[in-house]
């Protein structure tokens, strides 16, 4: 590995430290190398505080060796005042001669003028390294900011011959889930939801589940919950409404109640498809990312729109020999792996 990629890569390795806090904002890392010395390291703080920039040059404790050293970073640095001002105004102050950076940000504010005003400033730029790296990395940022849409991510567990649930004869009368995967991939599950800024369930799985949609089994924060009930036929009492994360209820333009408590309604046109609605409004609201939890029926509606990046199918290896069938998502398989006795198969949109 080349040496800029090497600095490059501890970037995108300190820069995950940030996955799940920072959004809106991009997780970003940020390393200071003096000669062949790392001299300081920075991370993006959770949202509002200081960027990656900002903390690794205040980590370098001879601030003084600045002037001669190298500032690696996986993303353009930010050249406009947001929560905090301009981290290319620190880098000039501070003299730094040289930024390598991943790949531009695509945010409208910044677009390639935060190179620019550094190479004005006499700062000398080099740019594209690690350039598919640091795009995967950033992915929930760059298709946000490129698609104006959350990164979508659908998430199911299957049986070994394809049902995603069993015949409605062996569920037991009380709503809850039939676990199909087992409790290491329910963990993999909640770790996922502490990944993302948002997580939604189509009407049927609300009420045959009565589903938390939290991270309990996971550190990290609860996603907004987003549940697809036309008519509000989820009942009051369920899991959905018990105030442990935020709740949007989307609903019949008729049907919309005023919010209450960590409860809100949007309205959405049913009569055609929602979603393409729901994914503005959910840009709008700055939703950087969004893991869709079923059921087959919510998982077919994204898939036929064309909206999602990700698919994440969890497979175990026990039959249910009849049931409801499990969606297919097509895409490219680009991992899979164990998760206690099941296997996980990521798929991407092609
Ligand atoms: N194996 C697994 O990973 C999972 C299994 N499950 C299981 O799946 C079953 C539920 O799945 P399923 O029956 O497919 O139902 P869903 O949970 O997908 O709910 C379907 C309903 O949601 C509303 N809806 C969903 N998508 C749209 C859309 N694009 N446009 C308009 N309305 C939409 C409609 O409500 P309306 O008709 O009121 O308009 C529709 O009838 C349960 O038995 C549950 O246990 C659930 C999640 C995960
Ligand atoms: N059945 C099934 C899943 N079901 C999903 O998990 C939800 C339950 O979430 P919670 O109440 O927070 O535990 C449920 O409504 C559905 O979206 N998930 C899986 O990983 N494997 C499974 O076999
Ligand atoms: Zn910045």
């Amino acid at each position: 590995m080349k040496i800029h990629e090497k600095y490059l890569s501890r970037c995108l390795q300190i820069a995950k430290n940030g996955l799940g806090n920072t959004a809106p904002n991009p997780m970003v890392g940020a390393v200071v190398v003096h000669g062949d010395r790392v001299i300081g390291e920075g991370f993006t703080s959770p949202y509002g505080g200081p960027h990656a920039e900002v903390r690794a040059i205040a980590s370098v404790k001879d601030q003084s060796l600045l002037k001669e050293a190298t500032l690696y970073v996986s993303l353009e640095p930010c050249c406009h005042y947001g929560k905090t001002p301009p981290c290319t105004d620190l880098i000039l102050e501070k003299g730094i001669p040289k930024v390598v950076l991943g790949i531009p940000d695509p945010h409208t504010k910044v677009g390639g003028k935060g190179i620019a005003k550094l190479r004005e400033g006499g700062c000398e730029v080099l740019t594209g390294v690690l350039e598919a790296a640091c795009r995967e990395h950033l992915k929930r940022f760059l298709t946000f900011h490129e698609k104006r849409r959350p990164y979508v991510i659908l998430k199911w567990a299957q049986s070994a011959d394809g049902f995603f649930a069993p015949e409605k004869g062996l569920r037991d009368r009380e709503a809850r889930p039939y676990w199909i995967s087992g409790p290491r991939a329910r963990q993999l599950a909640h770790q996922w939801r502490s990944e993302e800024q948002a997580i939604l369930v189509g009407t049927r799985t609300a009420i045959e589940d009565n589903p938390a949609l939290t991270t309990r089994e996971w550190k990290g924060r609860n996603p907004l919950r987003v549940l697809l009930d036309r008519t509000l036929r989820v009942p009051a009492g369920y899991r959905v409404f018990d105030g442990q994360a935020d709740t949007l209820v989307c609903c019949a333009p008729d049907q919309v109640r005023e919010p209450n408590g960590r409860i809100t309604y949007q309205a959405l046109d049913f009569e055609g498809d929602p979603l393409p609605d729901l994914m503005h409004l959910l840009w709008e609201k700055q939703v950087l990312s969004l893991i869709v939890e079923g059921g087959a029926e919510t998982l077919r509606g994204f898939i036929k729109a064309g909206l999602w990046d990700e698919a994440r199918v969890i497979e175990s290896p026990r039959s249910l020999g009849g049931g409801l069938p499990a969606p297919r998502s097509g895409g490219t398989l680009i991992g899979e792996f164990a998760a206690g006795q099941d296997r996980v198969k990521i798929f991407s949109h092609d």
